[in-house]
């Protein structure tokens, strides 16, 4: 089998130095649309959306990018079984800086057992001089590797919403979103070409989970958050459904003070589930 419990559990954490730019926050909010929008897309006075964390010092020229598939101890598994399934970031300071330099340690937290596939969760944890940036929870879906009688795992989703959304905002994508998005780093095959993507089982390219979670989070910022993505202290989404760029996201808000449930469906596809069991956190408008 290839994920060895044991050892994938038991392993030491493993650390990495992490280093991006300025031009790494502008690639960024540029792949999420952010266009002529300078506070996103100008040097100068440069606000960063915290969800850049999830791809800071990933990026493309950063040289460190999986080829074949998920390769860690006592886990490897084909890229065309997996699955981005869910994620979670949590901040600890204000906010990010444009550029900058951490350190991340990485550990396996949990391999669940969901019958037709293990979730296999990986939590990051960067920190840097001046102590901890965020965490980030990411859960990888990798199909036909369940089945070993392990725990399913319960998932840190927020209450049912009730009632009728507070907001409902609609994104679209564009067709080349994902092309533009994987110069982030995430060079998936999957993203970008057909074939590939056949043989992962999609009918076309599919968008990454994290350009439409950035989209969410951009959104929320622009929209809920008086454009100050500092107020943006922690999103966590389940990846529910694949999106195909082109299509829309439509966000629906449950939002009671600094709380925030969210879903993401696509209309195009009669409010097919994309993001599920999401929720956000912010600080009140004065901070
Ligand atoms: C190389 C480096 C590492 C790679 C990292 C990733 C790199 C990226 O480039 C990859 C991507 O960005 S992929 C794009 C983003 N992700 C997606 O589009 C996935 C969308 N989700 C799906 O298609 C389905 O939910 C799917 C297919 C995930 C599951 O759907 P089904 O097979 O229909 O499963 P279902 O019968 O509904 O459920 C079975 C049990 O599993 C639980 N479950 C379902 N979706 C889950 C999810 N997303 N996360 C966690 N658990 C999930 C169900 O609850 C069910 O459990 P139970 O039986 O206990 O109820």
């Amino acid at each position: 089998m290839p994920i060895d419990l044991d050892k994938a559990l038991n392993a030491p954490p493993r650390t990495q130095q992490l280093a991006w730019t300025t031009r790494d926050v502008l690639l960024y909010h540029l792949s999420l649309g952010s266009g002529s929008s300078l506070r996103y897309s100008y040097e100068r006075d440069l606000e960063v959306l915290p969800t850049f964390a999830l791809v800071a010092g990933q990026g493309i020229s950063a040289g460190d990018i999986p080829a074949e598939g998920l390769t860690l101890p006592g886990v490897d598994v084909d890229l065309r079984r997996l699955l981005h399934a869910g994620q979670v970031v949590t901040l600890h300071r204000d906010r990010l800086p444009a550029a900058g330099s951490a350190e991340r340690t990485t550990r396996i937290a949990e391999v669940q057992d969901k019958g037709k596939a293990a979730v296999i969760v990986l939590v990051h944890e960067v920190a840097d001089a001046d102590g901890p940036l965020w965490t980030s929870t990411m859960s990888i879906w990798a199909r036909g590797e369940g089945g070993f009688g392990g725990d399913p795992g319960t998932e840190p989703g927020p209450k049912k919403p009730e009632g009728d959304p507070t907001h409902v905002l609609d994104v679209a994508t564009t067709d080349d979103q994902a092309l533009l998005y994987r110069l982030n780093g995430d060079l998936n095959p999957l993203h970008a070409d057909p074939e590939f993507a056949a043989a992962a089982g999609f009918d076309a390219p599919i968008l990454h989970g994290l350009a439409s979670y950035g989209l969410v989070a951009k959104a929320v910022v622009d929209h809920l958050l008086d454009g100050r993505p500092a107020r943006l202290r922690e999103l966590g989404a389940r990846f529910a459904g694949p999106v195909i760029p082109g299509e829309t996201l439509r966000i629906s808000v449950w939002q009671q003070e600094n709380e925030l449930a969210l879903r993401v469906t696509c209309p195009e596809r009669d409010d097919a589930a994309v993001l599920t069991d999401a929720w956000a956190r912010t600080t009140s408008g004065g901070a």
